[in-house]
């Protein structure tokens, strides 16, 4: 009995592209996750392994970025047709192009800051110790509430750089003064009371509150790197919310990284970047009010840092 080939195909999946239009002060953002697959006179490259045939995956995605700086995006349905077409009539061995394309939605926070739809998830975390008395007058030592937020993914398309860091032998990021920043954020703060006066009023206000906090600082923020926004998130919480007594932050830097667009003669002043998931930089910190010392007036606003836990 003979052995043969089936159906096969061939291609890059899943490139993850960011594309910012920066005609003006107010930037534009697409999202995208790409797949190309490409079917055709495939036979001899899975039989003998001549590749003669083979358009690199590589120069697959290439053409994904090379095509995003030179024509747009556009809708979804538009990119597609401009790659798939392309593969077909420049591969000769290709027969079939199939561009599978993802958009990923961004809700506009200001000119150049951003919010990606539908990942967050509010989230608390109730602890009562009999200590403490578990009734409801009873929210003395031991009990406590943390309310948080986690997937509140964000993104500033401009207004931050990262220079000035310490080199070693084995440094080799290039440092820069304009980058995207983002990061989905985890943030877990504590109450000065567990039963508050308002009840679920309290607990809804509070929450928004704090909420606007975090994305008003991470927006506002010039950031010269993402500790210094960490910082100043978990500083504007404890200034605007005087019932909040700690906020603990778990950031993800979320690279995004220039694509080289100079082999195809095309330039790219911040417009074409890979969305990379891992590895990724985490940045925790904790900020705090400082236990008040008896006799003495607080500083400014009473916040600090505070150790990471
Ligand atoms: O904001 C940043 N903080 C870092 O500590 C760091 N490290 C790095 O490689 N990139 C960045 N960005």
């Amino acid at each position: 009995m003979a052995i043969v080939l089936g159906a096969n195909q061939y291609g890059k999946a899943e490139v993850r592209l960011v594309r910012v239009r920066r005609d003006g002060p107010r930037h534009e953002l697409r999202d995208l996750t790409v797949s190309v697959a490409l079917a055709g006179d495939l036979a001899e490259v899975h039989s003998s392994g001549d590749n003669a045939h083979v358009l690199p995956t590589d120069s697959q995605k290439n053409t994904v970025y090379a095509f995003a700086r030179e024509h747009g995006v556009g809708q979804v349905e538009e990119f597609g047709l401009l790659l798939a077409r392309h593969f077909v009539r420049t591969v000769p061995a290709i027969t079939r192009a199939r561009v599978t394309l993802t958009e990923h939605g961004w809700q506009r926070l200001g000119p150049h800051s951003f919010q990606r739809d539908g990942t967050e998830s509010r989230v608390a975390t109730v602890t009562v110790d009999a200590a403490g008395g578990v009734d409801a007058d009873g929210d003395g030592t031991g009990s406590s509430v943390e309310s948080g937020l986690t997937g509140l993914v964000l993104l500033n398309s401009t207004d931050s750089e990262f220079r000035g860091y310490l080199k070693d032998q084995y440094t080799t990021l290039p440092e820069t003064d304009d980058r995207i920043l983002a990061t989905a954020v985890e943030a877990y703060w504590r109450h000065g009371e567990v039963e508050p006066a308002g009840g679920g009023k309290y607990w809804a206000e509070s929450y928004a509150g704090v909420r606007a906090a975090l994305v008003g600082a991470f927006v506002d923020t010039y950031s010269r790197s993402l500790q210094q926004t960490l910082y100043a998130m978990g500083h504007r919480v404890l200034v605007e919310r005087p019932e909040i007594t700690q906020v603990r932050l778990a950031l993800p830097n979320r690279h995004h990284l220039l694509v080289d667009l100079s082999p195809f003669g095309l330039d790219n002043p911040g417009e074409v970047f890979v969305a990379t998931d891992r590895p990724y930089g985490l940045i925790e910190g904790t900020v705090t009010r400082e236990p008040d010392v008896a006799g003495t007036a607080p500083d400014d606003d009473g916040a600090t840092t505070g150790g990471i836990g």
